[in-house]
């Protein structure tokens, strides 16, 4: 790979960091803020804040499975989900392009620009950004669902340093035409690892909640930090479940991988704002 700024005694392997404090930055956002115009408004204006943000550079990447179920359901359609993973047959592929590449992607872009954030907006189709592969599961058909192969690092890399602000979909294709659905926590982590073989990178879950919780009904037991051994038990006392399981799958997979530091927790704590989140250790 050539990187205009390479050091020709370092090697691109080794990860870099550009001054301190300057790595990448990879911030994901779910359905519940994406549909709240105030959170997101609030949201955005925090990412594009320098005092907030920090120096390095950064990636935003949305889900927005909220929305998507409300569009489907108005046209007769009905969502469904196995394993955090939303079934897609061609009627739901339709819907969810239409709404992640196009409506949300659109929406964030425009009001980034508003922040003075020069973003542009990805699907993996998109500079072949992230290529996927149909999901082949043996008893379950997910439809047009892809597991991420590859992300085009280069291209990523040369937009980061050319100023771009990256706002990726939850949208991929399979290289041979087909576009694919594929969940936004895991296009976050695998973009992180991807990233961590050149750059320090700090990857930031943003959910309505203050982190993860003892009881996820009572937002005053944040957990300061989980590591496998507690989140395996408190999966098995299911006081973690449904969508949180494989946002901390995906979290340790990528930790495993070689990602710096990782936290999950409202998105204010962009703010700074160590109370409202909890830092996930191997
Ligand atoms: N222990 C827990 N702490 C916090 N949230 C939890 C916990 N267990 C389950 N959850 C649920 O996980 C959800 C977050 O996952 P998900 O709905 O996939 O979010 P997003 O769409 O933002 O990615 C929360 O809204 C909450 O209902
Ligand atoms: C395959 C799959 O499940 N894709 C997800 C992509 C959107 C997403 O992840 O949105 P949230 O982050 O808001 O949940 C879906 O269609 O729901």
């Amino acid at each position: 790979m050539t990187l205009p700024f390479q050091n020709s005694h370092l090697p691109v392997s080794a990860p870099l960091s550009f001054g301190e404090g300057l790595g990448v930055r990879i911030i994901k956002i779910g359905g519940n803020i994406i549909d709240n115009p105030t959170e997101l408004s609030q949201f955005l204006a925090d990412f594009s804040n320098p005092e907030y943000s920090g120096e390095g550079y950064k990636i935003l990447v949305h889900g927005g499975g909220k929305s998507a179920t409300k569009m489907a359901k108005s046209i007769g359609l009905v969502p469904q989900m196995i394993d955090g993973r939303r079934i897609t047959d061609a009627a739901m592929l339709e819907v969810v392009v239409m709404i992640y590449a196009g409506q949300i992607n659109k929406n964030i872009v425009a009001q980034l620009q508003a922040n003075h954030t020069n973003a542009m907006g990805f699907s993996g189709a998109d500079g072949n950004l992230i290529q996927s592969e149909k999901r082949n599961h043996p008893s379950i058909d997910y439809g047009f669902v892809g597991d991420v192969k590859k992300v085009n690092i280069d291209l990523l890399t040369n937009l980061l340093l050319s100023g771009i602000v990256p706002v990726f979909c939850a949208i991929t294709h399979d290289g041979k035409g087909q576009l694919l659905n594929t969940n936004a926590d895991t296009i976050a982590s695998e973009l992180a690892i991807a990233l961590s073989k050149v750059f320090d990178v700090t990857l930031n879950y943003c959910f309505e909640k203050p982190g993860v919780l003892l009881d996820a009904e009572d937002d005053s037991t944040v957990i300061a930090t989980i590591n496998q051994e507690l989140y395996s038990k408190l999966k098995a006392e299911k006081a973690i479940h449904s969508g949180m399981i494989p946002k901390l799958d995906n979290c340790f997979h990528s930790l495993s991988k070689g990602v710096q530091k990782i936290k999950i927790g409202h998105h204010r704590m962009l703010q700074n704002d160590d109370s409202i989140c909890t830092t996930i250790e191997l």
